[in-house]
């Protein structure tokens, strides 16, 4: 079987971006490859790991809750940081200077992008759908809301053989492909493209 993704727009670069990671803990050593696969990409792309905040949730549900809460939580830091730059720029004195070298090392202004990393294996009940539904419609909303791109990173697997497959660690190596790889991906380049199209520009 074809590799089914989406091939990459072209060469991106991310070092200038900062990205969010929230991730589900239910089926924990799936995660855990898909995360893999995530930071893999992330820093093939240039995107730096100071500049990468993960953070971690009980299960899938939680996740359109987190990314809301996490996306607002880096606009405050963008609005506290730019405070203290302009107090220190406004007494002239090399503090500023000083201030702006240090978050120079990290990025403190607000997430360019967050990818929601989660493992749903259908049961034995319809809880697998009505949390599959919810949370695809959550994180839908939470990125048109907040204007920050959410990537999917939900597998829905009505197998754990699917879900291993899609994390790359089945037994199958034919199939075997790590999804993290291709959200990575779709985070920086929707990450540039809104830094372009916020500017009136196109990528
Ligand atoms: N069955 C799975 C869950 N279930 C837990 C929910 O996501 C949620 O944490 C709970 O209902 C409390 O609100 N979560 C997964 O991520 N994957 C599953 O397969
Ligand atoms: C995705 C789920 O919630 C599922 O794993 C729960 O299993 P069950 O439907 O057997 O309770």
């Amino acid at each position: 079987m074809g590799f089914k993704g989406a091939p990459q727009a072209k060469q991106l670069d991310g070092s200038n971006l900062r990205i969010g990671i929230v991730h589900a803990r239910w089926n924990q050593s799936i995660i855990s490859a898909l995360l893999e696969g995530v930071d893999t990409q992330l820093a093939k792309m240039g995107v730096r790991k100071e500049n990468i905040v993960v953070q971690s949730v009980p299960g899938s549900f939680e996740l359109p809750f987190a990314c809301s809460k996490m996306i607002a939580a880096s606009k405050t830091q963008t609005n506290t940081t730019m405070t203290a730059t302009d107090l220190l720029a406004s007494s002239s004195t090399n503090l500023a200077e000083d201030l702006k070298k240090a978050s120079s090392t990290s990025l403190s202004t607000a997430f360019d992008a967050v990818i929601a990393v989660g493992v749903l294996i259908k049961g034995s009940t319809m809880h697998f759908e009505y949390i599959s539904d919810a949370v695809t419609k959550g994180l839908m909303r939470v990125q048109l809301d907040s204007g920050v791109p959410v990537i999917f990173g939900v597998l829905t697997a009505l197998t754990e053989e699917q879900a291993l497959e899609r994390a790359g660690i089945s037994s199958n190596e034919e199939k075997n492909h790590n999804h993290g790889i291709d959200w990575a991906s779709a985070a920086v380049e929707m990450a540039l493209g809104t830094q372009e199209w916020t500017a009136g520009r196109f990528l």
